[in-house]
């Protein structure tokens, strides 16, 4: 049997085994048992005519009205159950998706030109919800359309099957328009969500650098570009919802057209005319079964435009649903880097940004890398993420980086920029992964500072964790990449925005609980490093010379100066 992958609709849903079928029994009990209404509503009608009539005693339509409401609440009760494993069906499916998309995000840096951190994750869980909510539809409808529309026109065809032959020829004509119309659905609908992310980035902009555009008197300017992707969001929005929604009575009126035939034909019927013969039971129940149906032929077009918008989110927010955990266990622990001869130029670049860079690393290590400014240290950093093809070759574990070995779920990466997202610190710290914080909280410092905050780690920290200080930005980040811990951890300048004492603390604190991992980290500042197994040291002129702390010290002119500068300035008391 295929296995299928988070990247799969079918995984979600092969996930959900139990609950589905929870939903196939009620929700054929449900709808099966809707096709008795039109019945019971025939009997009753004819039940009155032959009372009045002298036919039947009044207490036989008791006996009928209480069979009829009995079965009522079995078939109401059986759809209570259907919806609320439906629910159950959907919320699973949304945490399992969002889980997954936490997981794989904290790798996506800024490989995606033009986006920021904040909208991406922003539109990706909206796309998420979208999507859930398109399954949720669609399960819903399998059984209140689908099956209820087999039922239903199973009892027509058994009344009369030339006239049923006749009438149903209405609902596929409305199936078929909503089918033509698909298109225009889909690009409206994909055209306001583009439209949302641009205005969603465009808020972020406002917000973030708002202090900038008020002293340079920019404000007003902004604010005109900014009406500008509001009123494109207006347009688009409003687009998409008309032809979402303003579809759904013509499909109706169409699909009711066959009523008019089912008033002459059944008319005929009934006065022993027509091709079958029947009683006024016969022809309520064939015209209430009719209606039932041309309104349920309406939902399955209404449900055809939800399921093609939740394909728009779908195929958005498919290549962030991967396989991490099974990536996971592939790495032993135990495994070496070796890194030899790797050179790395940016696409479309004229020079390499740094060549023939070899290094060879075991669990346990921490490897420094400094450099001067814009030497390409955060560059050298994101190359184990494969983000762009690299010459050379990485090998970890024995395997070729990025080819034989994902680099998601054997890297771990805290960028230069925290990367956090609007929600509580422990969403962000956590993504979806369930355990105990308490150790990642204090090997970062941070947990008595929680616990003076009076939501703790469910306090809100906005957007970009705007409401955190620099210091508890780097840190909740850092203790995001703990949580998360993986074999090869790069840290991007970790410690730029916390004190000299805490990143010392923090790295004491962190020392031991990555001995089985590889560490590289990238920092300006050096006083550590001479704790640090190898230094790899960055000319900003492509050449990259790694060794130990003291041997660098003696043999790199530029190194040894930084490292004289910085000590001389420690001492005089002025570095942080
Ligand atoms: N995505 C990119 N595309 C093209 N060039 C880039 C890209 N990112 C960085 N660069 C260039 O690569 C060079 C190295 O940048 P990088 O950020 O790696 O340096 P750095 O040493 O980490 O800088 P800093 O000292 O500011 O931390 C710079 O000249 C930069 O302009």
């Amino acid at each position: 049997m295929k296995k299928y992958t988070p990247s799969d609709l079918l995984y979600y849903f092969a996930g959900e085994k139990k609950v589905l079928l929870y939903v196939t029994i009620s929700g054929l009990i449900y709808n099966v048992g809707m096709t008795l209404s039109p019945w019971f509503e025939g009997q009753l009608a004819q039940y009155v005519i032959d009372i009045l009539g002298g036919e039947r005693a009044p207490s036989a339509m008791l006996r009928l009205a209480s069979l009829y409401l009995l079965t009522i609440m079995i078939v109401q009760g059986c759809r209570a159950l259907k919806r609320l494993y439906v629910r159950h069906f959907a919320n699973d499916i949304s945490l399992a998706m969002k889980a997954i998309l936490y997981r794989t995000l904290i790798h996506q840096e800024t490989a995606k030109a033009g986006e920021t951190e904040g909208s991406l994750m922003t539109r990706v869980v909206s796309d998420v919800d979208a999507c859930v909510e398109g399954m949720r539809k669609f399960t819903t409808e399998v059984f209140d359309t689908g099956v209820v529309m087999v039922a239903y026109a199973a009892l027509l065809f058994y009344y009369d099957w030339k006239l049923t032959f006749l009438v149903l020829l209405f609902p596929p004509i409305a199936y078929f328009i909503a089918g033509r119309l698909k298109k225009v659905v889909t690009d409206s609908a994909r055209a306001g969500k583009e439209s949302s992310g641009r205005l969603s980035d465009r808020t972020m902009d406002r917000i973030r650098n708002a202090l900038t555009y008020r002293i340079f008197g920019e404000e007003t300017a902004q604010d005109g570009i900014y009406e500008t992707y509001l009123a494109d969001y207006e347009k688009k929005t409003v687009r998409a919802n008309l032809w979402g929604n303003t579809m759904e009575p013509l499909y109706e009126v169409i699909a009711m057209t066959g009523a008019f035939f089912i008033i002459v034909h059944g008319g005929r019927n009934v006065m022993g005319t027509g091709w079958a013969s029947w009683d006024i039971a016969a022809f309520s129940a064939y015209l209430a079964c009719f209606a039932r149906l041309a309104v349920k032929a309406s939902h399955a077009a209404h449900l055809f435009n939800a399921v093609q918008k939740a394909k728009v989110s779908w195929v958005r927010v498919r290549p962030y649903l991967k396989d991490i955990e099974e990536t996971e266990q592939k790495v032993s622990p135990s495994a070496t880097l070796s890194v030899s001869h790797v050179s790395f130029t940016y696409p479309g670049g004229d020079h390499p940004i740094y060549k023939d860079f070899n290094l060879e690393a075991k669990p346990g290590e921490f490897i420094g890398v400094t450099g001067k400014v814009a030497s390409g240290k955060s560059t050298l950093g994101r190359t184990f993420l494969c983000e762009y093809p690299y010459e050379g070759t990485i090998l970890y574990g024995g395997k070729r980086l990025g080819s034989e070995i994902d680099p998601i779920g054997t890297v771990g990466y805290m960028g230069h920029r925290p990367e956090l997202f609007s929600g509580t610190i422990e969403d962000n710290i956590r993504l979806g992964k369930p355990g105990d914080l308490d150790a990642v909280l204090k090997a970062v410092e941070m947990d008595k500072e929680i616990s003076s905050f009076p939501d703790g780690i469910h306090t809100m920290i906005g957007e970009g964790g705007l409401r955190l200080s620099g210091g508890q930005q780097a840190r909740v980040a850092l203790a995001r990449t703990l949580y998360h811990k993986r074999p090869l951890l790069i840290l991007d300048d970790p410690f730029s925005a916390v004190d000299r004492k805490t990143e010392e603390e923090i790295l004491t604190n962190i020392r031991p609980m990555l001995k089985d991992s590889i560490v590289i980290l990238i920092s300006h500042r050096l006083h550590f490093f001479k704790d640090f197994d190898r230094v790899v040291w960055i000319s900003g002129d492509g050449s990259v010379e790694v060794l130990p702390h003291e041997e660098l010290l003696s043999r790199n002119r530029e190194y040894r100066r930084l490292w004289k500068m910085q000590h001389a300035l420690a001492e005089g008391g002025d570095d942080k």
